[in-house]
């Protein structure tokens, strides 16, 4: 069981799915090194999403140049037990899995926590937040996806934010994370409804200054936590 008591931070986790992937582990250095908190690697089985990218082996590869930074993997696959102890094994901190097409997600949460590794619960956008509800206090983190997952690049869904404010109202230290089309236009959004966890790939991959890129989305969402706080 999660307790969600810890005084909310925000985290900035880059995704290198539109990175140049020959580059792996120096796209991932060099964000880093322009501030990221942890690395956003997005697992796609071209089955729950029309698109493949990395599985454990290249997590593994990177584990072994990147020794110490928060690796999350969101899991957009059919069967996300199945990758459980490869991840876990490929050094993997949080596993993130999409709770559509899972039937039983709590001994599911309990395989990532006895594995070593924190639970994220995934949602769609056409997945209700009353889905997940249940599941809250087993997870350690929320994702409310912000694009129809499987590619970057895509056209922020503003109309997801009533989900995150839902989670910030009733649950006032929880990871929330969103992910998809975030960047310096839709991070306002993202911080007044309440996300703490904020994932951006294209915004800050494509960006000629990654530093301050990464430096403004932080400002936006620690001034929102700053102003809950007063
Ligand atoms: O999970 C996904 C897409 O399915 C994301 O992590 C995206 O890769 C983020 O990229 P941008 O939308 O920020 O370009
Ligand atoms: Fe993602």
């Amino acid at each position: 069981m999660a307790v969600h008591t810890k005084p909310l931070k925000c985290k900035i986790g880059p995704s290198i799915l539109n990175a140049d992937l020959s580059q792996l582990y120096v796209e991932s250095q060099r964000l880093l090194d322009n501030g990221a908190d942890y690395l956003h690697l997005d697992v796609m089985d071209g089955h729950f999403v029309p698109n493949l990218s990395i599985g454990h082996p290249v997590v593994k590869c990177l584990r072994n140049k990147i020794r110490t930074a928060f690796f999350e993997t969101h899991m957009m696959v059919s069967e996300p037990g199945k990758w459980v102890e490869p991840m876990a094994e490929a050094g993997v901190n949080q596993y993130t899995f999409h709770i559509e097409p899972v039937k039983d997600v709590i001994p599911l949460c309990r395989k990532v926590r006895e594995a070593g590794m924190q639970v994220g619960l995934a949602l769609k956008p056409g997945t209700g937040i009353e889905a997940v509800r249940q599941y809250i206090d087993h997870a350690d983190m929320i994702l409310i996806m912000t694009v129809e997952p499987g590619f970057g690049g895509q056209k922020f869904m503003g109309e997801m934010m009533p989900k995150v404010q839902w989670l910030r109202h009733n649950y006032p230290g929880l990871d929330i994370e969103v992910d998809g089309g975030v960047g310096l236009n839709t991070i306002t959004a993202c911080a007044e409804a309440g996300a703490n966890m904020i994932v951006s790939g294209t915004a800050i991959i494509n960006a000629n200054d990654q530093k301050a890129v990464i430096a403004s989305l932080r400002e936006t969402v620690e001034s929102s936590i700053h102003k809950c706080n007063v």
